[in-house]
């Protein structure tokens, strides 16, 4: 039964919430995942970096309550962050990234998965840079170094549109789509539907672990902005970059817009979309709209998302789930290292066959 010894680089909400189901659940995946994971090395901004070859103890990571620098004080321990020693040099099988991410260059992260790869190591990351700025160069750097990078929780958190668009409707043939993509700013929309000013609107959402270090992102458009590059790259072999793709975010949108908006029976929503044009080119937007609520995307509430796929064969066809929270994009990051156990075990069984 295979260990996968991980490294987590980031020690926020999503990898903290992966050492939790580690912690919590590491039997139940042996015996029907049939693997087991072991954390060997985290790095983080604040906490600082720790390596342990044998395995640190994922209840005590979680419980222990580190204030900054904290991991200084753990046998190989440093209270300061180190992640490219730990990325290149742990004895780690997988590393996954959840740093902060950053929409202008997706750096430093885009340096996390290269030198990941570059070292022979599979990278599961949540972290939208990377995807939307690099994925062509970093799974090319995975092909040549015979290792994988999994990115379902870079869109709608643990909900499994990329996978499941690209394996369960291969052959549908997406022709675009459109859809609500940040559990944030849609969150924000609901609550101040209910009466909230947008500020404690946001903070709630910062609580809840959906919003953004830098909660512009979420607000602005910025977030939806790389997913939607993201999904039109993967679903629709476009080549978009994020300044290709027109970005108009909440912020503007007074609580007297959203009454408005509910007395004539509708609803604003940030809409994130993109198709391919009569001429083969592939446009992209981010915009708040106004949908009556009999739209199937008006009564998605909360941190919810969905995406409607325009597809040649199936017509529209509807994903929904969380878009934003912290198990459910630790579960993304599980579902990636399922994706990879099982391309491993395939290749396996086909080697020994
Ligand atoms: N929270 C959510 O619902 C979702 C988050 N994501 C993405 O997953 C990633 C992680 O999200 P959260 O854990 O919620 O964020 P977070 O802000 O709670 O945690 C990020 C952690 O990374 C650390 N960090 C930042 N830059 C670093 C660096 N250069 N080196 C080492 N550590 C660094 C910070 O100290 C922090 O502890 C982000 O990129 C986010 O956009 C994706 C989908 C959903
Ligand atoms: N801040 C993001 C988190 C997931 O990508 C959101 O609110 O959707």
């Amino acid at each position: 039964m295979p260990i996968y010894n991980i490294a987590l680089i980031g020690f926020g909400g999503v990898n903290r919430a992966l050492a939790e189901l580690i912690a919590t659940k590491n039997a139940l995946w042996e015996r029907d995942l049939g693997f087991r994971l072991n954390i060997v090395a985290v790095s983080d901004l604040y906490l600082g970096s720790v390596i342990s070859p044998n395995g640190l103890d994922a209840k005590t990571l979680v419980e222990a309550n580190f204030a900054k620098g904290g991991f200084g004080q753990l046998s190989g321990g440093r209270a300061e962050a180190d992640n490219e020693t730990i990325i290149k040099t742990a004895p780690a099988d997988i590393i996954v990234e959840a740093t902060f991410t950053n929409p202008k260059d997706g750096e430093p992260a885009v340096s996390h998965c290269r030198w990941a790869l570059q070292s022979g190591k599979h990278v599961v990351t949540t972290n939208k840079g990377p995807v939307a700025i690099a994925a062509r160069e970093l799974k090319a750097l995975a092909k040549a170094n015979g290792v994988y990078f999994e990115y379902e929780g870079s869109v709608m958190s643990g909900t499994p549109v990329i996978r499941m668009a690209e394996k369960t409707l291969a052959g549908a043939e997406v022709k675009g789509f459109e859809g609500i993509l940040n559990g944030t700013s849609n969150f924000v929309l609901g609550r101040m539907e209910a009466g909230l000013d947008f500020a404690t609107a946001v903070k709630e959402a910062q609580i809840l672990g959906y919003a953004e270090a830098d909660p512009t992102a979420d607000v602005e458009g910025f977030d939806v902005r790389l997913k939607v590059v993201i999904l039109a790259n993967e679903l629709l072999r476009a080549s978009l970059k994020p300044e290709e793709v027109m970005c108009k975010g909440i912020s503007k949108l007074s609580s007297s817009d959203i009454e408005t908006a509910a007395a004539t029976n509708s609803r604003w929503k940030l809409i994130g979309s993109a198709a391919r044009n009569a001429d083969g080119t592939i446009t992209g937007s981010v915009s708040p709209k106004l949908l009556p609520l009999e739209h199937p995307l008006a009564g998605v509430n909360g941190a919810t998302n969905a995406v409607s796929l325009n597809t040649e064969l199936l017509g529209s066809v509807t994903i929904t789930g969380p878009g934003a929270g912290r198990v459910e994009t630790a579960y993304a990051l599980l579902s990636d290292i399922v994706a990879i156990h099982r391309a491993q075990t395939a290749v396996a069984t086909k080697v020994a066959a």
